[in-house]
């Protein structure tokens, strides 16, 4: 039988989908590589892999695609990685870098400084360029929010310009995928949340920054009604950016 191929986010938010694949019988079924959001975002994109944790701002970009899991990376508020670092309060930013390893948080600072601050920002990908602002995501972002004059966490703001959860990655599929799979799928990752305590266990510690919060309170992992609403929500809003860009 081939294997199906799954490209999964290397980041903390991930390892406990990881040690749940790890400690299951699936790992013997699954090709699994550990990349960076945009590589997971390429790789369901370009058929190299099957299923990926991909940034959902990619979804429409992704031939037949399908949600195939209860799970996804989420949060109810602020995540407390996901970042706009600034020198200047947010109604004074005029121009912000993007992170390269984002698609969904990228997509979200152009959502909340339109329909959130109102604001009309100049956006560069440019790594050296010198900028009011900037995103960052992920572990790079731990520790580091006391080092600017501001620090919006984008799920926060997300919910306090829509009063809604948010899904920033979702198990994505570019092909169908038997139930048989998808069920046993589920059931890995659900054994590695409820094994949190392990993987907290083995994760180094990290300064300024509460892991056992960030694992068991910012992050939350289920695929809820509110969470799909806040998809198609998000979904739309992009579509309307690039609406006003034509
Ligand atoms: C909460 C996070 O969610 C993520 C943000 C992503 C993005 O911006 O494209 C993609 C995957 C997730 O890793 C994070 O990376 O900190």
């Amino acid at each position: 039988m081939n294997k199906i191929k799954i490209s999964a986010v290397a980041y903390t938010n991930t390892k406990a989908f990881i040690y749940g694949l790890t400690h299951s019988d699936i790992i013997n079924k699954i090709d699994l590589s550990l990349d960076i959001p945009s590589d997971c975002a390429a790789k369901v994109i370009n058929g190299q892999a099957d299923i990926g944790l991909m940034p959902v701002a990619a979804i429409p970009l992704v031939p037949n695609a399908n949600i195939v899991a209860d799970y996804c990376i989420g949060s109810d508020g602020g995540v407390n990685s996901v970042f706009i670092f600034s020198e200047v309060p947010a109604n004074e930013i005029k121009t912000l870098r993007l992170d390269a390893h984002s698609r969904t948080s990228n997509n979200l600072a152009k959502v909340l400084l339109k329909f959130h601050w109102k604001k009309e920002v100049e956006f560069t990908t440019d790594p050296d360029a010198k900028t009011d602002a900037f995103v960052l995501i992920g572990d790079r972002t731990f520790g580091k929010k006391d080092d600017f004059a501001y620090a919006y966490d984008m799920g926060e703001e997300w919910k306090k310009l829509t009063g809604l959860p948010f899904m920033y990655a979702a198990w994505v599929a570019n092909k169908e995928i038997s139930e048989d799979f998808k069920a046993e799928f589920n059931a890995a990752l659900k054994f590695g949340l409820d094994h949190r305590k392990e993987v907290l266990a083995e994760l180094a510690e990290s300064p300024n920054f509460d892991l056992e919060d960030y694992l068991y309170h910012k992050l939350q992992f289920d695929v809820t009604e509110d969470r799909k609403k806040a998809l198609n929500l998000f979904l739309e809003y992009i579509e309307e950016l690039e609406k006003v860009k034509l």
